[in-house]
């Protein structure tokens, strides 16, 4: 965009009122050449970002990028859009702080880069799965639709910014928040179809409880991950995402009021199996539970570590070992138990917990499944878990993939924009077939799972979901390889343009550990297709 000089241009100014809705164009009011200087010196300085003028006089002084930078020739009372843009992030203008450096819009100009209405799709490419984007898809149909807006839209308005700010300030997310999902049902939804949705209005009325399958699940989970931020992903009922199901499918009926209050976000649960002793090998747990002598209570004592949620957990589906084997005990939290933080790659915003349990009496009817039949209970929750654990990942890499597109095509180097150097266009190459395969081979095991028992799901697809796993970890680090590469010293720094491709590098490695290490399942996979090898296959 040519550069052009304030004095040749009428401004048309915000009347007070408009200057919040930042975007009221038609409130305007035409007041006519609002200066007789250039603007373009310190202490009366004007620049024009995308159609809008700013007056930066004063914030000049307190500009994150220093005062010289505005007073530069090609900078101090021009058009600077495009070095704005090569600069921040275009949610920077959005921010309330900078409402008041608005001085108005060119007489005859529109804005160009205005942020789409909230709700809206990304209109870069791959930056929706193909089905969303409208693309002749066989799994969906209204109702699909219906819940993906809802969610697009509940993310836009409110869970975004939520986001951002746990991120910042490592707090828990907020009591409302944790409650609007309740109110969505969000929640419960999570936990995939099945009784547990009975007599709910699901995602504010979008589909019927008994029409709820895994692919509105698939839409939920990835459109909560569009935030990027990993510790939202985490802090986000996630504990209860695999710490209910033992509940909700093992746990007696004496214990299943606890329910109600963990769909609507009151109350907290998470999943306490791993140890200091024992992570991907449940089976080498210590954590004890002896019965005591009326038997009337489990006596627990142990510990477990990297418990997500745990940290703000009313209760804990927890594995123990007992007399013959493994069991899973509801414990809720109280005398004996303790948790404490454990300080992550990422904002402690998740509660990711140490938890110790210190003689705790823990009632007999809160026994999850049958006595020494834990590892049943634990291995029934796998295949779940793993799959929510991939949506959420591919869903990561699409964000990036939209990120890197839209980096390189406004980013210059060399004179030209990135995406002009066959280089980069051969990474964004790799990064976008990852993301679409790996969704596409998400999307088919989800058809599979809507048309299996459980106990066909646990036989046929345990081995295709531990490879799509371990796939899906893999790649995502080729991926965070070639966007640091693309973002360049940006892909280093916690703030800016590059924030997101830092957190994405920075916290990749999880996604190869969480819910069984790659190599683990890369052999699980594997294992279990021996298992279908006919003993007479030859070559
Ligand atoms: C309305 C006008 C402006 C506002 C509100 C603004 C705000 C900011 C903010 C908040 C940052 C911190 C980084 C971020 O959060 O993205 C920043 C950094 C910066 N700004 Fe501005 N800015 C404005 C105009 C400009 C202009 C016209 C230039 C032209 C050269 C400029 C150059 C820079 C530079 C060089 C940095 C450091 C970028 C980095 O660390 O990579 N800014 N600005």
């Amino acid at each position: 965009m040519a550069s052009k000089q304030l004095k040749e241009i009428t401004v048309e100014e915000w009347p007070r009122s408009a200057i919040l809705s930042f975007f009221a164009v038609a409130q305007l009011s035409i007041v006519g050449p609002l200066w007789d200087s250039q603007h373009n010196q310190d202490g009366d300085l004007w620049v024009i970002i995308d159609a809008k003028v700013f007056d930066l006089s004063k914030f000049s002084a307190i500009h994150p990028g220093g005062k010289a930078v505005l007073l530069a020739d090609d900078v101090r009372g021009q058009d600077v859009t495009e070095l704005f843009y090569s600069l921040h992030k275009s949610e920077v203008l959005l921010r309330p702080q900078y409402a008041r450096l608005r001085k108005g819009i060119v007489k005859g100009q529109e804005e160009q880069f205005a942020p789409l209405p909230h709700g809206s799709l990304s209109p870069i490419p791959y930056g929706a799965p193909v089905v969303i984007q409208g693309i002749l898809f066989p799994y969906y149909g209204d109702s699909h639709r219906r819940v993906q807006k809802v969610l697009r839209t509940l993310m836009d308005e409110v869970l975004r910014s939520e986001a951002q700010d746990i991120e910042s300030s490592g707090q828990r997310i907020s009591q409302k928040v944790f409650e609007i999902g309740g109110e969505y049902q969000l929640h419960a939804t999570r936990l995939g179809p099945g009784k547990h949705l009975k007599g709910l209005t699901l995602v504010g009325g979008a589909v019927k409880p008994e029409e709820f399958d895994y692919f509105h699940e698939l839409i939920i989970h990835q459109e909560l991950a569009r935030s990027g931020y990993r510790t939202f992903q985490d802090a986000y009922w996630v504990g209860a995402v695999i710490g209910l199901p033992p509940v909700l499918n093992f746990g007696r009926p004496e214990i299943q009021h606890i329910v109600p209050d963990i769909f609507a976000g009151k109350k907290f649960i998470s999943l306490a199996i791993s140890e200091a002793f024992a992570g991907s090998d449940v089976a080498g747990i210590r954590c004890t539970a002896k019965l005591s002598d009326d038997k009337k209570f489990w006596i627990v004592n142990g510990s477990k570590k990297w418990i997500t949620n745990g940290h703000f957990s009313d209760y804990f589906s927890t594995g123990v070992r007992t007399d013959k084997g493994l069991t899973m005990l509801l414990i809720p939290r109280g005398p004996g138990v303790e948790t404490k933080p454990i300080k992550t790659a990422y904002s402690p915003a998740a509660g990711t917990a140490y938890i110790t349990f210190d003689n705790v009496k823990v009632p007999i009817e809160n026994t999850l499944g049958e006595v020494n039949q834990g590892l049943k209970v634990i291995l029934s929750n796998f295949n779940h878990e793993r799959w929510v654990i991939v949506a959420n990942a591919v869903q990561g890499q699409r964000n990036i993939v939209d990120a890197a597109l839209r980096w390189a095509s406004q980013r210059k180097a060399f004179g030209k924009p990135l995406i002009e150097l066959a280089i980069v266009r051969a990474k964004l190459a790799q990064m976008i077939s990852r993301a679409e395969s790996s969704q596409t081979w998400l999307e088919h095991i989800t058809y599979q799972m809507n048309h299996m028992t459980y106990a066909e799901q646990s036989q046929y697809l345990a081995g295709p979901m531990a490879l799509l796993k371990q796939y899906i970890s893999g790649v995502g680090q080729d991926t965070a390889r070639d966007v640091t590469q693309i973002f360049g010293g940006r892909a280093i720094t916690q703030s800016g343009l590059g924030a997101a491709v830092e957190l994405f590098h920075r916290t990749i490695a999880y996604d190869a550990i969480l819910g069984g290490s790659e190599d683990v399942l890369a052999d699980l996979g594997v294992r279990q297709a021996q298992k279908f090898i006919p003993k007479n296959a030859r070559l």
